[in-house]
């Protein structure tokens, strides 16, 4: 039977076991040749929604479907690739990057976990895209926020999954590893890897993702970016906190930035943010139908 790569999410809800309902009636669909950006508030359940697409928690209600299989035959069937957020790793932990990177092959390999010459091959080749190949026998609590993302997304290469899920990849990384991963994402989702990405950094959403999901306990829009990813979705979906606007890789409004942040919205157009990228007295944050 030929896999057909997708995900459908069906009624989820998350309720974990202090009573908080993370998520509740979740239902998006995606599918192959896709970056979809997942976009949310702070505890707005973006990791939460992860970790049930990579069967780490228990669904209190409704069901996933992945590649038309249960999550669990999902990922024995190596269907899914995730990069966690950086809190999630435990960067004390003695292991070089070259052995991260192996651990994307663990799925390739046989009982006894013994690397062949191909799996060698592709963490060399993975960790070269990635441009890491000099770091290879470094312990990667060495190293720099930027190169550890670099690090576990040549992991995700190199599993060769078809569906990859990063949780926040832009956190604390320069322009140049930003570019370096919006350039990666295209390529995969041009060559029919379906991506799904969260992240704050809404400034470049409508660079690169062609589909978004807003979300904020359930699904408030989900499509195609230019017609989901507008003023009224993101004035939905952040409220009152719609300050933690990124542009081009830069945190415009941090809580403690006095710069001005101006929204000019029109709320039945597609909301496009530019602005300057360098410091400057004032940022507009506005949108055009002409910039599309
Ligand atoms: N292990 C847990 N036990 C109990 N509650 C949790 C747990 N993990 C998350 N939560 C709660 O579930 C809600 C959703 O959290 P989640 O981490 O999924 O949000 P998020 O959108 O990823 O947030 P952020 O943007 O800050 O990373 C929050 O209210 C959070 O406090």
């Amino acid at each position: 039977m030929k896999l057909t790569t997708s995900i459908d999410v069906s009624s989820v809800g998350v309720t974990y076991n202090n009573g908080v309902q993370a998520i509740t009636n979740v239902n998006f669909s995606l599918a192959a040749g896709t970056i979809c950006g997942l976009v949310g508030i702070n505890g707005g359940g973006k990791s939460t929604l992860f970790k049930c697409l990579m069967g780490l928690i228990k669904l209190s209600e409704g069901e996933i479907s992945i590649s038309g299989f249960p999550v669990n035959q999902a990922l024995k069937k190596n269907q899914i690739a995730y990069v966690p957020q950086s809190e999630d790793i435990d960067w004390n932990f003695p292991i070089l990057v070259k052995d991260v990177v192996l651990q994307g092959r663990y799925s390739h390999m046989g009982f006894l976990r013994k690397a062949s010459k191909l799996d060698n091959q592709v963490i060399e080749q993975a960790m070269t895209k990635m441009g890491i190949i000099d770091l290879k026998n470094r312990q990667i609590g060495e190293l720099s926020g930027g190169q550890k993302k670099r690090v576990f997304l040549a992991r995700a290469i190199a599993q060769q999954s078809k569906i990859i899920l990063l949780d926040e990849p832009f956190t604390g990384v320069d322009f140049t590893t930003e570019e370096v991963i919006i350039n990666l994402l295209r390529e995969l989702r041009d060559s029919g890897h379906l991506i799904l990405v969260s992240t704050h950094n809404l400034g470049v959403v409508p660079d690169y993702c062609n589909e978004v999901i807003f979300i904020n306990r359930t699904v408030i829009a989900a499509g195609e970016t230019k017609q989901t990813f507008t003023q009224y979705n993101l004035e939905k979906t952040f409220g009152g906190v719609l300050k933690q606007v990124g542009i081009l890789g830069q945190t415009l409004h941090d809580d403690d930035d006095d710069r001005a942040v101006t929204i000019i919205s029109d709320h039945e157009k597609p909301a496009v943010f530019y602005g300057a990228r360098e410091s400057t007295d004032s940022i507009i944050i506005s949108q055009s139908s002409s910039q599309q």
